[in-house]
């Protein structure tokens, strides 16, 4: 992979500040490596970014997400070597995450044996600006939310497609609401009083049925109109409030950053405390 450096982003691309000053990281080091498919090369660059910034020697308890980036997470931890991960414990978000910790043969733990976490990574549906993220497309939020704002640091990873100024911008399927099976009809009914439009039980692929999470419940997506997410606190609080509801797909001032990995061989790092920064790969 060759080095890459953004010098003239255009704004819009990335952020909706137009004084865009990324701070410039040294370039990570990913020579070697099989190519992938750009969008893939993107994961892949922000789960690495990712580990090598915030996973150090001292990481001991460490959070593993969901979804499509969180294998090269995984990769990545298994790349500093076992010395190291056999004095550290693993603690999974899902099903998923699970078989990527055993299958890596890395040490297996619950958030109830270690209820503070050193760091946890996970990916998103989609992140804004200010680092507000949309999540349970695969149906784990209530888990990734625990481990979450049990980690010390939580960090999201993703690629390009889910870097956006605004929730609701590109993924307009609705907030993921994770409810108590027995209470999903009158959660539909008073999500659509609080203003979405069509929310929906999420039904099963190759499953006759609703979507049944890991934790036994059931799923609804609520879209809402652009305003709503001009405020995503307030919309989490309002939602959560319904009786029934078990929890929300919304995580509003938890993650202390955003990697995002660009086919073109860099990572844009937005920060909670502003920074914006940019690392190229060679
Ligand atoms: O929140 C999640 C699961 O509940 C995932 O992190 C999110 O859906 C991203 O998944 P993918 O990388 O496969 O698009």
């Amino acid at each position: 992979m060759s080095a890459v450096t953004l010098s003239n982003p255009s704004s819009s691309y990335y952020t909706s500040s137009t004084d865009y000053k990324p701070v410039k990281l040294s370039p990570l080091n990913l020579t070697n490596l099989p190519k992938l498919a750009p969008t893939e090369e993107g994961k892949r660059l922000a789960a690495y970014a990712a580990v090598d910034a915030n996973i150090s020697d001292s990481s001991k308890v460490i959070g593993i997400g969901s979804g499509s980036t969180v294998p090269y997470v995984v990769e990545r931890i298994v790349q500093q070597g076992a010395a190291l991960n056999e004095e550290r414990v693993f603690i999974p978000t899902g099903f998923q995450s699970k078989e990527l910790i055993v299958k890596n043969n890395l040490v297996l733990g619950d958030v109830d044996q270690y209820p503070t976490i050193d760091v946890t990574i996970d990916g998103a549906d989609e992140v804004d600006n200010n680092l507000n993220a949309v999540k349970g497309g695969g149906a784990c939020h209530l888990r990734e939310k625990v481990l979450a704002e049990a980690a010390k640091i939580f960090v999201i990873v993703a690629d390009e497609r889910k870097n956006s100024k605004l929730l609701g911008t590109s993924w307009t399927q609705g907030v993921p609401i994770e409810v108590a099976p027995f209470a999903y009809a009158k959660v539909l009914k008073n999500v659509a009083k609080l203003g979405s439009t069509k929310p929906a039980l999420r039904m099963g692929i190759k499953k006759a049925g609703p979507v049944v999470t890991d934790n036994g419940n059931f799923l609804i997506d609520a879209p809402f109109g652009e305003s709503y997410y001009r405020d995503p606190k307030e919309l989490l609080m309002r939602i959560k409030m319904l009786t029934g509801v078990v929890e929300v797909g919304l995580f509003c001032g938890m993650a202390k950053a955003a990697y995002f990995g660009y086919s073109n061989g860099s990572v844009l790092i937005r920060s909670a405390d502003g920074t914006i920064s940019e690392q190229s790969s060679i």
